[in-house]
């Protein structure tokens, strides 16, 4: 990922390199050095500090964001501050009086357009995270948290689930509104994952959590429970209510094909799914135990 992020941006990258070596050269030409004696090297510590965490930040945008608007303004905006920081750190080496005064005047201005591009980019940046933030609606509620990813199914690890349980349990005890939980199990996963290999079948539990999510409604959190099992939370959901959501888009699941060498595979998302309505003053563990015991048995008796 980090990778093509970097091949994605070699024009910005250049950019920002030949911003530098001008900034750098522009001063070297135009003032003389300081006798080693005048500099102080606290300030250079200080200023060299601030331009290296600019510069810090601006490769942290470029390493972590697709091209578009708002990375161009937050990139314009951080090149600014950053050449402003450059020149106050050069000027502990550089006798700036002596150079040209426009030289000098230069140090704080690019500073100020920086910060102003910067605003923009937070307006937009604002913008694209609410469009974010809907997309996300069924993985995430309110609280991100990348490490808790479990990055085959792009979906939260069980842990995150947890986090939102306990949660629940406590909107339950004490404001009493109910929510349930739901397995989905896919049928033979490991036949699946020995006929045609461990990428194909991981693939396959990328495109059931991404069938998941599509079919489930506003509010309702998906996650990866373990192994082939997804696990659904359904706030201010009844069991009858949680039943009826669950095998719609259980019956969704198993009408995914997938591909293999040009050919559909039918009949490898089939699942057993089952839903349980949490009870006031149940502990997660113990709800989370009732809710696997149950899919368990119901699948001993198929
Ligand atoms: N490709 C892949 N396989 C996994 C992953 N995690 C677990 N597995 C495999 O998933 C399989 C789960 O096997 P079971 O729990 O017996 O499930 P099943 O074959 O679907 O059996 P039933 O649910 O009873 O129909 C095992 O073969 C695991 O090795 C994963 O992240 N990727």
């Amino acid at each position: 990922m980090q990778s093509n992020f970097l091949k994605l941006h070699t024009q910005l990258w250049g950019i920002l390199l030949l911003c530098i070596l001008l900034t750098t050269f522009a001063v070297a030409a135009l003032a003389p050095l300081k006798p080693i004696d005048q500099i102080k090297w606290l300030d250079c510590l200080g200023e060299g500090g601030i331009a290296f965490m600019t510069l810090l930040w601006l490769v942290a945008t470029l390493l972590s964001r697709p091209k578009g608007k708002v990375t161009q303004l937050l990139f314009s905006g951080l090149t600014a501050m950053h050449i402003s920081m450059l020149l106050d750190f050069l000027d502990e080496f550089y006798n700036f009086d002596h150079a040209p005064s426009w030289l000098g005047g230069l140090e704080a201005f690019p500073a100020l357009i920086g910060m102003v591009l910067m605003s923009i980019a937070m307006y937009f940046w604002y913008q694209e995270q609410q469009i974010i933030n809907f997309m996300l609606n069924k993985k995430e509620r309110f609280y991100r948290e990348h490490g808790l990813t479990d990055f085959i199914s792009g979906l939260y690890r069980a842990d995150y689930m947890k986090q939102q349980i306990d949660k629940e349990l406590l909107t339950l005890k004490h404001h009493n509104i109910q929510f349930s939980l739901a397995l989905i199990d896919i049928k033979n996963f490991s036949k699946f994952n020995t006929k045609y290999g461990t990428t194909k079948a991981n693939s396959l539990l990328a495109d059931i959590g991404q069938i998941i999510l599509l079919n489930l409604r506003d509010g309702d959190l998906a996650c990866r429970y373990a192994s082939d099992r997804f696990i659904i939370l359904m706030p201010n959901t009844n069991l009858p209510s949680a039943n009826q959501v669950i095998a719609q888009v259980s019956s969704m699941v198993s009408q995914h094909t997938p591909y293999s060498k040009g050919h559909t595979i039918t009949g490898c998302s089939n699942v057993h799914w089952l839903c349980v309505q949490a009870q006031i003053n149940e502990q997660q563990d113990s709800l989370l135990s009732r809710l696997n015991s149950q899919l368990n048995e119901q699948k001993s008796t198929l």
